[in-house]
């Protein structure tokens, strides 16, 4: 049955999309930060209305270019310059503060609440002790706005210039607090990121997704229903590349063969190293007769151009073999998925490689061998 509202499960969809290669716990921090996200243009969506019917239009300016900032945080968070959109986020979050407090007075409770509700959210998946520094933090907001209240109430005491010191240094304190501690996500993104692209969860050679690595995805990725193909990629005669060229030629035809095929492939498709020359692809979503399509345009986009080898002196025309094989409904086993796409890859060799073979059918795309062009 159709789902009653397609446009609504299109689009929270698109925060599911994921950086390949990331592992569970990565995803949960990453679907964190889109919730994030959502719930500040909601707010500042909101806030604007507000602002609108208040006729607040210097502080509504702001709020809007807020708006925006939010906008292109989340385009870098996509961009995988999550640091970099956490830093521009605390920036923009402490001028907000700053600037509603001096424009409100004190009176600006909405965007401690807010800001609450953002760490809160931040919080949600942290440690025990550093939920607790948040939740500390959170309450310190309104506690910082009671006191702000309170000396600027009719029996305050203060003199005048001892009030806006106070002021001063309350904004201070917040402005700076909210900076560490979002410039300090930040940097615990970062440092996942840099443990992601050294902790040897890739081929050093080609930058694939190692063994281990797509096989945890993998399984990841049979939790839910969702259809999953499965391509075990073999390029074609690289035992005579190497007798031919050279082995450093044929470890250039993996590397280039492996940008290849991300390029054809989307996103969200990982492309892990299993063995040797053999890659394994798992392309989540992919069923029926697209699975096709995408295996014979990976079959004649990765050959279309010549692999030049040797500091550009030679260039040769490689071919790829590739085995292809669907997830049925309810199959957790992917080592069984793998198992019969490298059934069908060995019958796409026997048949003189350069094609696929899926489940269904064959799919030769041009004769075998290779041809060395210079
Ligand atoms: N250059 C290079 N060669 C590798 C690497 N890993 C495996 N090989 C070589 O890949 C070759 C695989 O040989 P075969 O299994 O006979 O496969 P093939 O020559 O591609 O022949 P077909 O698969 O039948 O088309 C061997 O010569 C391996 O040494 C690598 O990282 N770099």
């Amino acid at each position: 049955m159709a789902s009653p509202h397609p446009h609504l499960a299109g689009f929270l969809r698109r925060f599911e999309q994921f950086p390949p290669g990331l592992t569970a716990d990565e995803k949960t921090f990453h679907a964190t930060f889109n919730v994030v996200y959502v719930l500040a243009v909601s707010c500042h969506l909101l806030y604007a209305i507000l602002l609108l019917w208040l006729g607040e239009m210097g502080i509504l300016a702001l709020n809007l270019a807020m708006l925006i900032v939010d906008l292109v945080c989340l385009q870098l968070h996509r961009a995988r310059r999550e640091a970099l959109a956490a830093t521009l986020m605390a920036l923009g979050t402490c001028a907000q503060i700053s600037f509603s407090l001096r424009y409100f007075g004190s009176e600006a409770g909405f965007d401690y609440f807010y800001f609450g509700a953002l760490l809160c959210i931040y919080s949600i998946r942290m440690s025990f002790m550093r939920r607790v520094l948040l939740c500390a933090a959170c309450l310190s907001m309104p506690l910082l706005a009671y006191i702000i209240l309170m000396l600027e109430g009719p029996t305050n005491p203060l003199p005048a210039g001892w009030m806006l010191a106070f002021r001063i240094i309350n904004l201070g304190v917040l402005t700076i607090f909210f900076t560490l501690v979002l410039v300090q996500m930040g940097w615990s993104v970062e440092r996942l990121q840099q443990r992601f692209e050294t902790g040897g969860r890739f081929d050093a050679l080609t930058g694939a997704l190692s063994r281990a690595e797509l096989v945890d995805s993998g399984r990841g990725m049979l939790i839910n229903n969702g259809a999953l193909s499965v391509m075990m990629v073999d390029v074609d005669h690289l035992a005579l590349i190497n007798e031919t060229w050279g082995r450093q030629a044929g470890d250039q035809v993996l590397k280039e063969l492996v940008r290849r095929m991300r390029s054809i492939l989307r996103g969200e498709d990982l492309v892990g190293r299993y063995g040797g020359e053999e890659f394994v692809l798992l392309c989540p979503g992919l069923h029926g007769e697209r699975v096709d399509q995408v295996a014979e345009r990976l079959c004649k986009g990765a050959s279309a151009l010549p692999f030049v080898i040797n500091d550009g002196l030679n260039s040769l025309d490689v071919n790829l073999s590739i085995g292809v094989a669907q997830r049925q409904s309810g199959d957790k086993d992917l080592e069984g998925l793998i198992a019969k796409a490298d059934v069908n890859l060995f019958r796409a060799k026997q048949d003189g490689g350069n094609g696929f073979v899926s489940d269904t059918q064959l799919g030769p795309v041009g004769g075998p061998g290779i041809a060395a062009i210079n």
